[in-house]
Formats: structure tokens, C-alpha cells, sequence
């Protein structure tokens, strides 16, 4: 039971330690993350309704996830070979659509949610 305890645990730091990297491993993360923080001061300011945080922080939480499983990816493929191949340039580019496809999805929403705060 405290051994099982114990493992939860560490894989519990070990996710710590990812979001940690994840923060740190370059400009990317860093511009989501502020986006992010943005996003939700507008919230504040704008007093938007629960539903509308709901759909902010879908949104929010999919790019983020998006660009960690795009860096997890990059990360995954310098390791098999930092040397050209296409087929790391096609997995590199597929992460990135990825993470684009997030980004429209997340923009689409901030515009439905704060249009008609800002313009109603
Ligand atoms: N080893 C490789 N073989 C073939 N193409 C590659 C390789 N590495 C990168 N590319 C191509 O270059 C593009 C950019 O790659 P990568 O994301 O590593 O660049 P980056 O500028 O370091 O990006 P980021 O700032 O997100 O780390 C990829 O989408 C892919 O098209």
C-alpha cells in the first residue's frame, strides 16, 4: 500500500518535472503560457459568464497541450537522428499543424466568446 503510495507519487513529481521542462524549452511554451495568462485577465476584466470560461479554458488547455505533445515530439525525433530525413521533417511538420489546428480552434473561440463583450 505505502509502496504503491510511494510510485504514485513519484510519477505524480515526474509530470511536475515535464510541465517544468515543458515552461522551459523555449519561446513557443512561453508565448502560449502568456497567452494564456492574458486570456484569463480579459475574463476578469470582461466578467465573462461560467459557460464562456468553460469554453476559454477548453480552448486554452488544448493549445497548451497541443504544443507540449509538439515539443514531446520534437524532442522524440532529435533523439532518433538530428541528421536530415524526410520522415522527421514530415513527423516535425504533422506536430506543428497540430498545434496550428489548436491555435484557430482557440482564436475562433476567444473571438466568439469576447465579441460581444467588447462590440454588444
Ligand atoms: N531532422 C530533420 N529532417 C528533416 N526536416 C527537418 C528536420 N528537423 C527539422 N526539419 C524541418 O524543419 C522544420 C522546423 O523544425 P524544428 O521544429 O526542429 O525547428 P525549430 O525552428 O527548432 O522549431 P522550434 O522553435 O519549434 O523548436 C520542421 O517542421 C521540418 O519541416
Amino acid at each position: 500500500m505505502v509502496r504503491a503510495l510511494a510510485r504514485r507519487w513519484a510519477r505524480f513529481t515526474d509530470a511536475g518535472r515535464g510541465v517544468r521542462l515543458f515552461f522551459a524549452s523555449g519561446f513557443h511554451p512561453r508565448v502560449h503560457g502568456c497567452a494564456a495568462a492574458l486570456v484569463v485577465a480579459a475574463g476578469f476584466v470582461l466578467d465573462v459568464s461560467r459557460s464562456e470560461w468553460i469554453a476559454l479554458v477548453l480552448a486554452m488547455t488544448a493549445v497548451l497541450v497541443a504544443e507540449a505533445a509538439n515539443t514531446a515530439l520534437e524532442v522524440l525525433a532529435d533523439a532518433v537522428t538530428q541528421e536530415f530525413h524526410p520522415l522527421i521533417g514530415r513527423a516535425k511538420d504533422l506536430g506543428a499543424g497540430m498545434v496550428l489546428l489548436a491555435v484557430a480552434g482557440a482564436v475562433a473561440v476567444g473571438i466568439l466568446v469576447f465579441a460581444p463583450h467588447v462590440f454588444g
